[in-house]
């Protein structure tokens, strides 16, 4: 059977890599959390310090940056310049500024450039925001995850403790929708529904009846 590519995109903490590592099991895909990619390059530019704000910089630093996935047993390693920062890159720092850093017209043309290269010619799931608008435009299912805010704070609150993060519920309500507003009226490929991809709305699926709902539609597809 031919493998095809899934794009899933939608808001934070909608569950997109929850989802997407499990339909990517299932199937044998390669799963690709394209948001570890603008999180590695954030956490650079907040190490050497740069102006967040600036295109041209933040174009410079990705030159001198080498940004690397792995795929790994419970899903994916990040490495920035072969360090591993799979973990470093989910600290609130870097989670604050990463819409900055994402909004830049270079550092979405470096990044599209080598998602598409992940890609190319084999069987993906991958999440995003732009997945289904511009990295694969041509996915043979697009799904767009989301969830009520109120509920995708308290799922990441209590994904936080887990990992001794202790931010405040409405401290991360208010970070999760100020990152939705700057990643859908960023001027560059922003968070946006593709015109043919499916609205999934999480708020009362579970993980499994989500994961279900997408495997459905995939097996229609490779049918
Ligand atoms: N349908 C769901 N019901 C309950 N919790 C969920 C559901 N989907 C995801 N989660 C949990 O919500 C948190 C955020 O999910 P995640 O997959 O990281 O979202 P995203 O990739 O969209 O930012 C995780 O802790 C995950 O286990
Ligand atoms: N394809 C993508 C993926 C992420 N991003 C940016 O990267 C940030 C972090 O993405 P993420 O998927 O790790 O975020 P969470 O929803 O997991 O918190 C987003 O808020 C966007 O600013 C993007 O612009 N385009």
């Amino acid at each position: 059977m031919k493998p095809i590519q899934i794009a899933i995109d939608g808001p934070a903490a909608a569950g997109k890599s929850t989802i997407a590592k499990i339909v990517a099991e299932k199937l044998g895909y390669v799963y690709i959390d394209t948001g570890a990619m603008y999180r590695a390059i954030t956490l650079k530019a907040l190490t050497e310090k740069i102006n967040l704000a600036s295109n041209e910089e933040a174009g410079k630093l990705l030159q001198k940056t080498e940004i690397d996935l792995q795929p790994s047993e419970d899903g994916q390693l990040v490495f920035l310049d072969k360090k591993d920062v799979t973990e470093a890159i989910r600290s609130q720092h870097v989670t604050k500024a990463v819409s900055q850093m994402a909004a830049h017209e270079l550092v979405r043309l470096r990044m599209v450039e080598l998602q598409q290269q992940l890609a190319e010619g084999r069987g993906v799931v991958m999440d995003g925001r732009d997945i289904g608008t511009h990295v694969l435009p041509s996915a043979a299912l697009k799904v767009f995850m989301s969830a009520s805010v109120e509920e995708r704070a308290r799922r990441r609150f209590e994904e936080n403790k887990n990992r001794d993060i202790l931010t405040p519920l409405e401290e991360l309500q208010a970070e999760i929708a100020m990152r939705d507003k700057m990643d859908s009226e960023r001027k560059v490929a922003p968070l946006r529904k593709a015109e043919d991809a499916i609205f999934l709305d999480t708020t009362n699926l579970t993980i499994d009846q989500a994961a279900g709902e997408i495997l459905k539609l995939a097996e229609e597809r490779l049918m």
